[in-house]
């Protein structure tokens, strides 16, 4: 008997849209986001039906040993002066790590230990993130067009949003991101 060919998923590079097989997708509204932003007036004073980011992924397998992927699409545009940006997690299974690649728009992934630590890694399209356990992450746009990354990890590691309920040690705003430029301009 001739082996057979299956024709796997399909992520379209340019777009970062999945294809080819059982999909989910979950959009979060502006009107979600109570709490995570700085400025709580300029939160109050925003769409609340305003799409902040979708998250499509594939329809997989969940248990042991079984991986997610999906693909986050984050619009651009800010709250105040802060970035749109992700909830943000851990994973409630702690120690479990999770891979990100960047396919399109520029933007941030803030990485935050459990001591408090925070890092940030540059996402563009062909960036590789590997995101270690017992490690908070958040993708922020602080570009002009959306930005998607496509994540994999383990279907058991679940979130955790109440560990961060106090917000995460760093926030990215016009501001900082300037101060930022400034100081990789002088090196
Ligand atoms: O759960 P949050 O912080 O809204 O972020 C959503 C993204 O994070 C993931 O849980 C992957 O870490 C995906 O569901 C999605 O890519
Ligand atoms: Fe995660």
């Amino acid at each position: 008997m001739n082996p057979s060919i299956k024709m796997p998923p399909q992520v379209a590079w340019d777009s970062g849209s999945l294809s080819g097989a059982p999909l989910m997708q979950k959009t979060t509204h502006l009107g979600d986001l109570n709490g995570i932003f700085a400025d709580d007036e300029a939160w109050r004073g925003g769409d609340p039906a305003l799409a902040v980011y979708r998250v499509e992924m594939l329809d997989t397998p969940s248990g042991d040993g079984e991986l997610y992927t999906g693909v986050t699409h984050l619009n651009p545009g800010r709250v105040g002066n802060e970035f749109f940006m992700t909830r943000g997690h851990f994973h409630a299974r702690r120690e479990q790590g999770e891979v990100y690649f960047g396919l399109r728009g520029e933007g941030l992934l803030l990485l935050q230990a459990e001591n408090g630590q925070t890092r940030l890694e540059r996402v563009q399209p062909g960036s590789i993130h590997i995101i270690p356990g017992l490690t908070a992450h958040r993708l922020i746009n602080t570009g002009h067009d959306i930005l998607s990354a496509l994540a994999v990890w383990p279907s058991i590691a679940g979130h955790d949003y109440a560990a961060l309920s106090g917000g995460f040690a760093l926030r990215v705003t016009t501001d900082i991101l300037k101060l930022m430029a400034k100081e990789v301009q002088n090196g």
